[in-house]
């Protein structure tokens, strides 16, 4: 692994730059060609740090890019590369190992374990790794600043989807990243509750560093973005 050190606690460093070449999901290749993109079937180069911001329709392909980048789905042409190297020539350690401490994600159907407490679906995430990066103290204080609180010692089963949205980002944040990927963060939340979350998202990216690549619907304001695309 040439372009991977070891360090005590953090196993791998990497720069993480993101490099798409000409993808195309095979499943929706007439559908993505038959209208302009800027990513699909493009090179699109994602610059470490940076704030990317992906609009697209329904359908579009924003879930299916979002599987693409964190290498859960690959019924793909074309490349997606990291750190100029191809995603599939990681093997399976170190794509874990950048799962924990290099890419975070926030799924659109944000994944909750329905038979944990809303506050052990984060702990899992919190000490997967031997140091883990946020405090408890630091994990109540996100849940008070996202106003989730009061349902820590809920089950999961029994959140509200709003509720489930906040936890899925909080447990998202508590682990170390340079590329925070999200599809749809803000989806089950209101104007109010969404500018909290982006505010705590934008300042724990700035504390590490780090970018995000964020896909919705619309156009907004949340970020100051450093690049906008259109699926
Ligand atoms: N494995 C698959 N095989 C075939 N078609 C698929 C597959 N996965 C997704 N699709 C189709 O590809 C299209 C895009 O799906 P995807 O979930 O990526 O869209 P999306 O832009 O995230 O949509 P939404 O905004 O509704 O969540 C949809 O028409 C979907 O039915």
């Amino acid at each position: 692994m040439a372009r991977l050190r070891k360090k005590p606690g953090f196993l791998y460093i990497t720069v993480m730059q993101i490099q798409l070449e000409n993808l195309v999901p095979v499943p929706l290749r007439d559908k993505v060609l038959q209208r302009s993109s800027d990513i699909w079937n493009r090179e699109v180069t994602f610059t470490p740090g940076h704030f990317v911001k992906i609009k697209a329709p329904s359908g579009t392909g924003k879930t299916t890019l979002i599987h693409y980048l964190y290498h859960i789905r690959y019924d793909y042409t074309g490349q997606v590369l990291v750190d100029g190297r191809l995603w599939q020539s990681y093997n399976k350690e170190v794509i874990a190992t950048m799962r924990q401490q290099q890419v975070s994600v926030i799924f659109q159907d944000l994944r909750i374990f329905e038979q944990l407490t809303a506050e052990e679906n984060i702990e899992l995430k919190r000490v997967m790794i031997s140091q883990p990066y946020c405090t408890t103290e630091k994990v109540k204080e996100m849940a008070a600043r996202l106003n989730v609180t009061h349902v820590l010692s809920q089950s999961g089963k029994t959140l509200s989807y709003g509720e489930r949205q906040r936890i899925a980002i909080i447990r998202a944040l508590v682990q170390p990243f340079k590329w925070l990927i999200m599809d749809e963060p803000f989806s089950h939340l209101d104007n109010e509750n969404a500018q909290r979350a982006a505010d705590l998202i934008g300042e724990e990216c700035r504390a590490r560093g780090a970018g995000f690549i964020l896909t919705d619907l619309d156009n907004d304001t949340r970020f100051a973005y450093d690049t906008h695309y259109n699926l």
